[in-house]
């Protein structure tokens, strides 16, 4: 079954610039009216004001906010329903990769998401008279594998994919979906930045070629349009390759049953 877009309204996290950027301008492409979310003000308001120019005033907000902050996300939420009436779409984009400052880390890539979800579950879940939604939370291939120099980032986006996985148990009650998409390498300036030198699991020459491999934004917004528009697959990850056919990830039960 496919879920309609159009008329639909989406908040994306850390949408200033990046791969955020690039699923809110498919959003409004959709059909959707976006609310574009960052720290980064300056920017947050150029690119608001170049959707606005591409796609209409009214369809497209800026609403400043550090999701580590519980204020900046309740006024987020607030804000936004209070512009648009509702919130259907939530796009939980923003993270960082810093091994440096891993515990801000966490509490951007871990703890801000899961708050974000939380708040996504008092707005939209039909248990609190709302009309239910869709969720869907930026994973990485590192929520899936092992990384020798990225431990913690690796363990945040572990975090992600358990966190919305679980929340398939749920859906029934809440009618509201939760998917992640966990992405390759993707051409922005958090890859840029992906420092591997010193690594022996990781040659420089493999690093190369795997940069050679990255994907474009593009593709990830097409793969998160695929999954607000696809119904049947709550709960479930979804693999954004450039060496495989992007599928959902199939994980083996543990359980004896
Ligand atoms: N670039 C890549 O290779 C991959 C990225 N991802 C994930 O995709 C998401 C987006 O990453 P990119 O677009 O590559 O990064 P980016 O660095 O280009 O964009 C991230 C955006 O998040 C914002 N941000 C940072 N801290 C924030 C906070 N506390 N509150 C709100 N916004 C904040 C930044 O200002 C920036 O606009 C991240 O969750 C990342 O982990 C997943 C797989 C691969
Ligand atoms: C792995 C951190 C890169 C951050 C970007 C991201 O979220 C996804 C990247 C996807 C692929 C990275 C390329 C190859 C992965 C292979 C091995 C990972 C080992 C990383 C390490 O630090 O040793």
């Amino acid at each position: 079954m496919t879920y309609d877009i159009k008329g639909k309204t989406a908040i994306v996290t850390g949408s200033a610039r990046g791969i955020g950027k690039c699923i809110c301008s498919d959003l409004l492409k959709k059909g959707a009216n976006v609310v574009v979310s960052d720290t980064a003000e300056d920017v947050g308001n150029e690119t608001t004001a170049e959707f606005q120019k591409e796609f209409g005033e009214s369809r497209v907000v800026f609403i400043r906010c550090n999701v580590t902050k519980e204020e900046d996300l309740q006024n987020l939420y607030s804000k936004a329903i209070a512009t648009f009436g509702y919130v259907d779409i939530v796009v939980n984009n923003a993270g960082i990769l810093n091994e440096e400052n891993w515990k801000l880390m966490m509490e951007i890539n871990v703890t801000g998401l899961i708050r974000s979800c939380q708040l996504a579950l008092d707005n939209m879940s039909t248990k609190n008279k709302g009309k239910g939604g869709v969720v869907v939370n930026l994973a990485s291939v590192a929520g899936l594998m092992a990384g020798e120099g990225s431990k913690v980032y690796h363990a945040s986006k572990h975090a992600v994919y358990g966190y919305t996985r679980s929340q398939y148990l749920t859906q029934g009650t809440d009618n509201v979906r939760f998917n992640c998409v966990c992405p390759f390498l993707v051409d922005t300036a958090l890859a840029q930045d992906w420092d591997n030198s010193n690594r022996t699991f990781l040659t420089s020459d493999l690093i190369e070629k795997l940069k050679a491999h990255m994907l474009k934004t593009e593709d990830i917004a097409e793969a998160v349009i695929f999954l607000i528009e696809d119904e049947s697959n709550a709960g479930k990850a979804y693999l954004v390759t450039p060496f495989q056919k992007w599928d959902y990830y199939e994980q083996p039960s543990v359980l004896p049953f």
